[in-house]
Protein backbone atom coordinates (compact mmCIF):
# COMPACT_ATOMS: atom_id res chain seq x y z
CA UNK A 1 0.00 0.00 0.00
CA UNK A 2 1.44 3.41 -0.98
CA UNK A 3 0.02 6.40 0.79
CA UNK A 4 0.95 9.64 0.74
CA UNK A 5 1.23 11.59 4.20
CA UNK A 6 2.26 14.59 6.55
CA UNK A 7 5.65 13.80 8.66
CA UNK A 8 4.20 14.30 11.47
CA UNK A 9 1.74 11.93 10.86
CA UNK A 10 3.73 8.38 10.95
CA UNK A 11 5.43 6.72 13.74
CA UNK A 12 8.37 4.53 13.37
CA UNK A 13 9.91 5.03 9.90
CA UNK A 14 12.23 2.65 7.92
CA UNK A 15 14.11 4.11 4.42
CA UNK A 16 13.05 1.20 2.14
CA UNK A 17 15.13 0.69 -0.75
CA UNK A 18 12.75 1.85 -3.15
CA UNK A 19 12.84 5.21 -4.97
CA UNK A 20 9.80 6.16 -6.20
CA UNK A 21 8.65 8.00 -9.45
CA UNK A 22 11.00 10.81 -9.01
CA UNK A 23 14.63 11.21 -7.63
CA UNK A 24 12.92 13.61 -4.85
CA UNK A 25 10.54 11.57 -3.63
CA UNK A 26 11.41 8.60 -1.48
CA UNK A 27 9.97 6.07 -0.15
CA UNK A 28 9.91 4.61 3.48
CA UNK A 29 8.07 1.85 4.91
CA UNK A 30 7.04 2.70 8.14
CA UNK A 31 4.93 0.62 11.24
CA UNK A 32 1.20 2.24 11.58
CA UNK A 33 -0.18 2.45 14.67
CA UNK A 34 -2.17 -0.93 14.52
CA UNK A 35 1.12 -2.45 13.62
CA UNK A 36 0.84 -2.88 10.08
CA UNK A 37 4.17 -1.98 7.94
CA UNK A 38 2.94 0.68 4.80
CA UNK A 39 5.06 2.57 2.44
CA UNK A 40 4.71 6.18 2.74
CA UNK A 41 6.08 9.03 -0.19
CA UNK A 42 7.66 11.57 1.13
CA UNK A 43 9.50 14.88 -0.61
CA UNK A 44 13.25 14.83 -0.21
CA UNK A 45 14.32 17.46 2.06
CA UNK A 46 16.77 18.40 4.94
CA UNK A 47 14.38 16.84 7.26
CA UNK A 48 14.95 13.45 5.00
CA UNK A 49 16.78 11.02 6.53
CA UNK A 50 18.91 10.48 3.58
CA UNK A 51 19.10 14.11 2.90
CA UNK A 52 22.74 14.33 2.63
CA UNK A 53 23.03 11.66 0.28
CA UNK A 54 20.61 13.54 -2.16
CA UNK A 55 21.92 13.11 -5.49
CA UNK A 56 20.13 15.09 -7.88
CA UNK A 57 20.66 19.34 -7.39
CA UNK A 58 17.61 21.31 -7.04
CA UNK A 59 17.16 24.98 -8.09
CA UNK A 60 14.22 27.08 -6.41
CA UNK A 61 12.17 29.36 -9.31
CA UNK A 62 9.43 31.45 -8.10
CA UNK A 63 6.19 29.78 -8.36
CA UNK A 64 4.47 32.81 -8.80
CA UNK A 65 4.17 36.84 -8.19
CA UNK A 66 6.18 39.26 -10.63
CA UNK A 67 9.39 37.37 -11.13
CA UNK A 68 8.02 33.95 -12.49
CA UNK A 69 7.28 34.43 -16.11
CA UNK A 70 10.61 36.51 -16.43
CA UNK A 71 12.88 34.05 -15.14
CA UNK A 72 11.27 31.16 -17.30
CA UNK A 73 12.08 33.73 -20.23
CA UNK A 74 15.37 34.15 -18.70
CA UNK A 75 16.19 30.26 -18.69
CA UNK A 76 14.96 29.77 -22.13
CA UNK A 77 16.74 32.60 -23.99
CA UNK A 78 19.72 30.74 -22.26
CA UNK A 79 18.64 27.84 -23.92
CA UNK A 80 17.74 26.00 -20.57
CA UNK A 81 14.26 25.88 -21.10
CA UNK A 82 12.11 24.04 -18.12
CA UNK A 83 9.80 21.20 -18.92
CA UNK A 84 6.93 22.21 -16.87
CA UNK A 85 3.71 19.52 -17.85
CA UNK A 86 1.23 21.51 -15.52
CA UNK A 87 1.38 24.81 -14.09
CA UNK A 88 0.25 23.81 -11.08
CA UNK A 89 2.91 20.83 -11.31
CA UNK A 90 5.75 22.39 -8.65
CA UNK A 91 8.51 19.55 -9.84
CA UNK A 92 9.60 20.10 -13.43
CA UNK A 93 13.26 19.68 -15.20
CA UNK A 94 15.72 21.19 -17.33
CA UNK A 95 15.96 18.76 -20.55
CA UNK A 96 19.55 20.29 -21.05
CA UNK A 97 20.58 19.98 -17.87
CA UNK A 98 20.37 16.14 -16.18
CA UNK A 99 20.79 15.92 -12.45
CA UNK A 100 18.89 19.36 -12.16
CA UNK A 101 15.71 19.53 -10.69
CA UNK A 102 13.38 22.80 -10.66
CA UNK A 103 11.34 23.27 -7.73
CA UNK A 104 8.67 25.82 -7.90
CA UNK A 105 8.10 27.97 -4.55
CA UNK A 106 7.99 31.69 -3.28
CA UNK A 107 10.98 33.69 -3.20
CA UNK A 108 11.18 34.16 0.59
CA UNK A 109 10.88 30.38 0.38
CA UNK A 110 13.64 29.58 -2.27
CA UNK A 111 15.46 31.79 0.31
CA UNK A 112 15.11 29.57 3.17
CA UNK A 113 15.33 26.47 1.78
CA UNK A 114 18.65 27.25 0.36
CA UNK A 115 19.70 27.98 3.54
CA UNK A 116 18.26 24.81 4.99
CA UNK A 117 19.92 22.78 2.28
CA UNK A 118 16.15 21.29 0.54
CA UNK A 119 17.55 23.79 -2.22
CA UNK A 120 21.21 23.89 -3.70
CA UNK A 121 20.69 27.21 -6.32
CA UNK A 122 17.70 29.61 -6.66
CA UNK A 123 16.81 32.79 -8.99
CA UNK A 124 14.93 35.85 -6.97
CA UNK A 125 15.63 39.22 -5.84
CA UNK A 126 18.29 40.13 -4.39
CA UNK A 127 16.07 42.17 -1.85
CA UNK A 128 14.68 38.40 -0.39
CA UNK A 129 18.28 37.22 -0.31
CA UNK A 130 19.17 39.58 2.22
CA UNK A 131 16.35 40.21 3.75
CA UNK A 132 15.63 36.10 4.51
CA UNK A 133 19.42 35.45 4.55
CA UNK A 134 20.33 38.10 7.08
CA UNK A 135 23.90 37.71 6.67
CA UNK A 136 24.17 33.88 6.51
CA UNK A 137 27.73 33.30 5.29
CA UNK A 138 26.35 29.80 3.61
CA UNK A 139 24.45 31.72 0.89
CA UNK A 140 26.74 32.65 -2.02
CA UNK A 141 25.13 35.02 -5.00
CA UNK A 142 27.00 33.65 -8.11
CA UNK A 143 25.18 36.27 -10.81
CA UNK A 144 24.50 39.97 -9.08
CA UNK A 145 22.74 41.52 -12.31
CA UNK A 146 20.38 39.12 -13.99
CA UNK A 147 18.67 41.70 -15.52
CA UNK A 148 15.31 42.02 -14.42
CA UNK A 149 12.92 42.83 -11.30
CA UNK A 150 14.96 46.16 -10.80
CA UNK A 151 13.37 47.92 -8.13
CA UNK A 152 15.03 49.39 -4.53
CA UNK A 153 14.03 48.94 -1.05
CA UNK A 154 13.15 52.80 -0.32
CA UNK A 155 11.62 54.63 3.04
CA UNK A 156 8.21 56.56 2.07
CA UNK A 157 6.84 59.27 4.13
CA UNK A 158 3.24 60.86 3.35
CA UNK A 159 3.06 64.20 1.57
CA UNK A 160 0.98 66.06 3.72
CA UNK A 161 0.46 66.73 7.60
CA UNK A 162 3.70 66.92 9.42
CA UNK A 163 5.97 65.39 6.99
CA UNK A 164 5.23 68.17 4.25
CA UNK A 165 8.45 69.82 4.72
CA UNK A 166 10.30 66.36 5.27
CA UNK A 167 12.34 65.82 2.28
CA UNK A 168 15.86 63.56 3.49
CA UNK A 169 16.24 61.31 6.32
CA UNK A 170 18.45 63.69 8.41
CA UNK A 171 14.92 65.69 8.52
CA UNK A 172 13.08 62.91 9.42
CA UNK A 173 15.49 61.87 12.06
CA UNK A 174 15.50 65.33 13.57
CA UNK A 175 11.93 65.39 13.97
CA UNK A 176 10.67 66.54 17.44
CA UNK A 177 7.70 64.22 17.04
CA UNK A 178 10.07 61.02 17.75
CA UNK A 179 10.44 59.76 21.37
CA UNK A 180 11.09 56.36 23.42
CA UNK A 181 7.52 55.72 24.35
CA UNK A 182 6.27 57.21 20.78
CA UNK A 183 9.21 56.08 18.24
CA UNK A 184 8.58 56.40 14.23
CA UNK A 185 6.63 53.67 13.24
CA UNK A 186 7.99 51.99 10.04
CA UNK A 187 5.40 49.27 8.55
CA UNK A 188 7.67 46.61 6.27
CA UNK A 189 7.90 43.59 5.32
CA UNK A 190 11.88 44.01 5.48
CA UNK A 191 12.36 44.32 9.26
CA UNK A 192 15.57 42.96 9.21
CA UNK A 193 16.87 44.97 6.44
CA UNK A 194 14.92 48.12 8.03
CA UNK A 195 16.32 47.39 11.52
CA UNK A 196 20.04 47.53 10.29
CA UNK A 197 19.88 50.61 7.94
CA UNK A 198 18.26 52.83 11.10
CA UNK A 199 20.79 51.10 13.63
CA UNK A 200 23.97 52.35 10.96
CA UNK A 201 22.15 55.65 10.60
CA UNK A 202 22.20 55.96 14.18
CA UNK A 203 18.54 56.43 14.29
CA UNK A 204 16.90 56.19 17.70
CA UNK A 205 13.34 56.11 18.14
CA UNK A 206 12.09 53.54 15.55
CA UNK A 207 9.67 50.55 15.77
CA UNK A 208 9.07 48.26 12.65
CA UNK A 209 6.08 46.77 12.18
CA UNK A 210 5.84 43.61 9.71
CA UNK A 211 3.09 43.58 7.25
CA UNK A 212 3.32 41.86 4.00
CA UNK A 213 1.57 43.96 1.10
CA UNK A 214 -0.14 46.79 -0.12
CA UNK A 215 1.69 48.86 2.79
CA UNK A 216 0.80 52.16 0.79
CA UNK A 217 -2.33 51.95 2.55
CA UNK A 218 -0.93 52.59 6.06
CA UNK A 219 0.09 55.84 6.54
CA UNK A 220 -3.39 57.03 5.68
CA UNK A 221 -4.64 54.98 7.42
CA UNK A 222 -3.15 55.96 10.63
CA UNK A 223 -1.91 53.11 11.83
CA UNK A 224 1.72 53.31 10.85
CA UNK A 225 4.05 57.05 10.18
CA UNK A 226 6.09 55.43 7.17
CA UNK A 227 6.81 52.20 4.83
CA UNK A 228 9.66 50.35 3.92
CA UNK A 229 8.66 48.40 0.63
CA UNK A 230 10.10 47.81 -2.93
CA UNK A 231 9.47 50.71 -5.41
CA UNK A 232 10.63 50.47 -8.91
CA UNK A 233 7.80 53.18 -10.98
CA UNK A 234 7.08 54.89 -8.07
CA UNK A 235 3.35 55.37 -9.16
CA UNK A 236 2.30 53.13 -6.37
CA UNK A 237 3.58 55.75 -4.05
CA UNK A 238 2.15 58.75 -5.80
CA UNK A 239 -0.76 56.94 -6.05
CA UNK A 240 -0.74 56.79 -2.50
CA UNK A 241 0.00 60.49 -1.55
CA UNK A 242 3.58 59.15 -0.20
CA UNK A 243 6.86 60.18 -1.31
CA UNK A 244 10.31 58.88 -1.19
CA UNK A 245 13.02 60.94 1.01
CA UNK A 246 16.33 61.37 0.25
CA UNK A 247 19.17 58.94 1.17
CA UNK A 248 16.32 56.85 2.03
CA UNK A 249 17.35 53.50 -0.47
CA UNK A 250 18.12 51.06 2.06
CA UNK A 251 18.63 48.32 -0.87
CA UNK A 252 19.08 48.32 -4.91
CA UNK A 253 17.93 45.50 -5.94
CA UNK A 254 17.48 42.72 -8.71
CA UNK A 255 16.96 38.88 -9.99
CA UNK A 256 20.13 37.17 -8.85
CA UNK A 257 21.31 33.50 -8.86
CA UNK A 258 22.16 32.48 -5.62
CA UNK A 259 23.59 29.25 -4.42
CA UNK A 260 24.63 27.51 -1.09
CA UNK A 261 28.08 27.61 -0.31
CA UNK A 262 27.47 24.37 1.39
CA UNK A 263 26.27 22.62 -2.08
CA UNK A 264 28.51 23.81 -4.45
CA UNK A 265 31.63 22.67 -1.73
CA UNK A 266 29.78 19.39 -1.13
CA UNK A 267 26.90 18.33 -3.29
CA UNK A 268 28.38 16.44 -6.43
CA UNK A 269 27.88 17.59 -9.85
CA UNK A 270 26.42 21.47 -7.99
CA UNK A 271 29.32 23.11 -9.07
CA UNK A 272 29.58 22.00 -12.86
CA UNK A 273 25.80 22.71 -13.63
CA UNK A 274 26.45 26.18 -11.63
CA UNK A 275 29.48 26.57 -14.13
CA UNK A 276 27.20 25.68 -17.11
CA UNK A 277 24.12 27.73 -16.23
CA UNK A 278 26.60 31.00 -15.42
CA UNK A 279 28.25 30.64 -18.72
CA UNK A 280 25.37 30.53 -20.71
CA UNK A 281 23.52 33.68 -18.51
CA UNK A 282 26.42 35.60 -18.96
CA UNK A 283 26.97 34.78 -22.44
CA UNK A 284 22.90 35.58 -23.21
CA UNK A 285 23.45 39.04 -21.04
CA UNK A 286 26.38 40.22 -22.79
CA UNK A 287 25.33 39.42 -26.19
CA UNK A 288 21.78 42.24 -25.65
CA UNK A 289 22.46 45.38 -26.90
CA UNK A 290 25.22 44.16 -29.13
CA UNK A 291 25.06 43.72 -32.60
CA UNK A 292 27.55 42.25 -35.17
CA UNK A 293 28.36 44.53 -37.96
CA UNK A 294 30.09 42.86 -41.30
CA UNK A 295 31.22 45.35 -44.02
CA UNK A 296 33.51 45.16 -47.31
CA UNK A 297 36.62 47.25 -47.47
CA UNK A 298 39.34 47.97 -50.19
CA UNK A 299 42.85 47.49 -49.28
CA UNK A 300 46.15 46.57 -49.74
CA UNK A 301 46.53 44.15 -46.55
CA UNK A 302 44.39 43.25 -43.89
CA UNK A 303 47.24 45.08 -41.36
CA UNK A 304 46.48 48.30 -43.16
CA UNK A 305 42.47 47.68 -43.18
CA UNK A 306 42.77 47.31 -39.87
CA UNK A 307 45.00 50.23 -39.12
CA UNK A 308 41.98 52.36 -40.52
CA UNK A 309 39.23 50.60 -38.63
CA UNK A 310 41.39 50.92 -35.42
CA UNK A 311 41.56 54.70 -35.71
CA UNK A 312 37.60 54.98 -35.53
CA UNK A 313 36.83 55.32 -31.79
CA UNK A 314 33.29 53.28 -32.40
CA UNK A 315 35.02 50.45 -34.10
CA UNK A 316 37.02 48.97 -32.33
CA UNK A 317 34.95 45.57 -31.66
CA UNK A 318 35.07 43.42 -28.28
CA UNK A 319 38.85 42.09 -28.83
CA UNK A 320 39.65 44.67 -32.13
CA UNK A 321 38.17 43.77 -35.49
CA UNK A 322 38.49 40.49 -37.09
CA UNK A 323 40.06 41.09 -40.81
CA UNK A 324 40.00 38.90 -43.25
CA UNK A 325 40.69 38.42 -47.11
CA UNK A 326 37.89 38.49 -49.87
CA UNK A 327 38.88 36.19 -52.92
CA UNK A 328 38.18 37.24 -56.55
CA UNK A 329 38.72 36.32 -60.07
CA UNK A 330 40.41 39.28 -62.01
CA UNK A 331 41.38 38.48 -65.70
CA UNK A 332 41.96 34.82 -64.70
CA UNK A 333 43.66 35.32 -61.48
CA UNK A 334 42.71 35.04 -57.92
CA UNK A 335 42.99 38.23 -56.34
CA UNK A 336 42.52 39.84 -52.94
CA UNK A 337 42.19 43.09 -52.56
CA UNK A 338 38.87 43.63 -50.51
CA UNK A 339 38.79 42.78 -47.15
CA UNK A 340 35.87 41.67 -44.83
CA UNK A 341 35.57 43.08 -41.59
CA UNK A 342 33.42 41.62 -38.69
CA UNK A 343 33.11 43.89 -35.33
CA UNK A 344 30.60 43.85 -32.51
CA UNK A 345 29.02 47.06 -31.50
CA UNK A 346 26.54 48.32 -29.01
CA UNK A 347 23.15 48.87 -30.85
CA UNK A 348 23.10 52.08 -29.50
CA UNK A 349 26.30 53.19 -31.32
CA UNK A 350 25.07 51.12 -34.61
CA UNK A 351 24.56 54.40 -36.65
CA UNK A 352 27.54 56.07 -35.60
CA UNK A 353 29.64 52.99 -36.07
CA UNK A 354 28.22 52.69 -40.16
CA UNK A 355 28.80 55.97 -40.82
CA UNK A 356 32.57 55.70 -39.34
CA UNK A 357 32.95 52.81 -41.49
CA UNK A 358 31.46 54.73 -44.77
CA UNK A 359 34.08 57.24 -43.84
CA UNK A 360 36.91 54.45 -43.96
CA UNK A 361 35.92 53.12 -47.22
CA UNK A 362 33.64 50.51 -45.60
CA UNK A 363 30.35 49.32 -48.06
CA UNK A 364 27.85 46.47 -48.37
CA UNK A 365 27.31 47.05 -44.07
CA UNK A 366 25.19 43.92 -42.89
CA UNK A 367 24.17 44.37 -39.73
CA UNK A 368 22.51 41.05 -37.21
CA UNK A 369 21.60 40.85 -33.58
CA UNK A 370 23.80 38.57 -31.65
CA UNK A 371 22.19 35.58 -29.49
CA UNK A 372 25.54 34.81 -27.37
CA UNK A 373 28.83 35.75 -26.37
CA UNK A 374 31.04 33.50 -24.87
CA UNK A 375 34.17 34.69 -23.54
CA UNK A 376 36.99 32.40 -22.57
CA UNK A 377 36.44 32.55 -19.08
CA UNK A 378 33.56 34.10 -17.13
CA UNK A 379 34.51 36.93 -14.49
CA UNK A 380 31.84 35.56 -12.21
CA UNK A 381 33.35 31.93 -12.08
CA UNK A 382 37.06 33.07 -11.04
CA UNK A 383 34.88 35.41 -8.49
CA UNK A 384 33.08 31.91 -7.43
CA UNK A 385 36.14 29.69 -6.83
CA UNK A 386 37.93 32.60 -4.90
CA UNK A 387 34.57 32.57 -2.87
CA UNK A 388 34.92 28.80 -2.29
CA UNK A 389 38.34 29.27 -1.83
CA UNK A 390 39.14 26.68 -5.05
N1 LIG B 1 7.53 46.98 -8.26
C1 LIG B 1 8.48 46.12 -8.56
N2 LIG B 1 9.20 46.27 -9.66
C2 LIG B 1 10.17 45.40 -9.97
N3 LIG B 1 10.48 44.34 -9.22
C3 LIG B 1 9.78 44.15 -8.13
C4 LIG B 1 8.76 45.02 -7.73
N4 LIG B 1 8.21 44.56 -6.62
C5 LIG B 1 8.89 43.44 -6.32
N5 LIG B 1 9.85 43.20 -7.22
C6 LIG B 1 10.79 42.08 -7.23
O1 LIG B 1 10.05 40.89 -7.41
C7 LIG B 1 10.28 40.01 -6.31
C8 LIG B 1 9.05 39.20 -6.07
O2 LIG B 1 7.98 40.03 -5.73
P1 LIG B 1 6.51 39.45 -5.63
O3 LIG B 1 5.63 40.57 -5.23
O4 LIG B 1 6.19 38.70 -6.87
O5 LIG B 1 6.63 38.37 -4.53
P2 LIG B 1 6.62 38.55 -2.97
O6 LIG B 1 5.77 39.73 -2.62
O7 LIG B 1 8.01 38.50 -2.45
O8 LIG B 1 6.00 37.16 -2.60
P3 LIG B 1 4.59 36.82 -2.08
O9 LIG B 1 3.60 37.62 -2.84
O10 LIG B 1 4.52 35.36 -2.39
O11 LIG B 1 4.67 37.12 -0.63
C9 LIG B 1 10.68 40.94 -5.17
O12 LIG B 1 11.43 40.26 -4.20
C10 LIG B 1 11.51 41.97 -5.90
O13 LIG B 1 12.82 41.51 -6.10
O1 LIG C 1 6.88 51.57 -7.83
P1 LIG C 1 5.85 50.68 -8.45
O2 LIG C 1 6.17 50.34 -9.87
O3 LIG C 1 4.47 51.21 -8.28
O4 LIG C 1 5.91 49.26 -7.69
C1 LIG C 1 5.87 49.20 -6.29
C2 LIG C 1 4.94 48.15 -5.80
O5 LIG C 1 5.29 46.87 -6.32
C3 LIG C 1 5.36 45.94 -5.25
O6 LIG C 1 4.12 45.39 -4.95
P2 LIG C 1 3.47 44.23 -5.81
O7 LIG C 1 2.88 44.79 -7.06
O8 LIG C 1 4.46 43.15 -5.98
O9 LIG C 1 2.31 43.77 -4.89
P3 LIG C 1 2.35 42.99 -3.50
O10 LIG C 1 2.29 44.06 -2.45
O11 LIG C 1 1.17 42.14 -3.54
O12 LIG C 1 3.61 42.19 -3.42
C4 LIG C 1 5.78 46.78 -4.07
O13 LIG C 1 5.47 46.15 -2.85
C5 LIG C 1 5.04 48.07 -4.29
O14 LIG C 1 3.78 48.03 -3.72
MG1 LIG D 1 5.28 42.00 -4.00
Amino acid sequence: MTTFLEPSSFFQVRPSSVRAFSTSFRSYVVCCANGNPSTVVLPGSSRDLESHERKVVRLGLPSKGRMADETLSLLKNCQLSVRQLNPRQYVADIPQLSNLEVWFQRPKDIVHKIQSGDLDLGIVGFDTVCECGQGNDDLIVVHEALGFGACRLSIAIPKYGIFENVNSLGELAKMPQWAKDRPLRIETGFSYLGNKFFKEKGFEHVRFQRSEGALEAYPAMGTTDAILDLVSSGTTLRENNLKEIEDGVVLESQAVLVASRRSLNMRKGALEITHEILERLEAHLRAIGVVTVVANMRGNSAEEVAERVLSQPSLSGLQGPTVSPVFRSRDGKVVADFFAIVICVPQKELYKSVQQLRSIGGSGVLVSDLTYIFEEETPRWRRLLSELGL
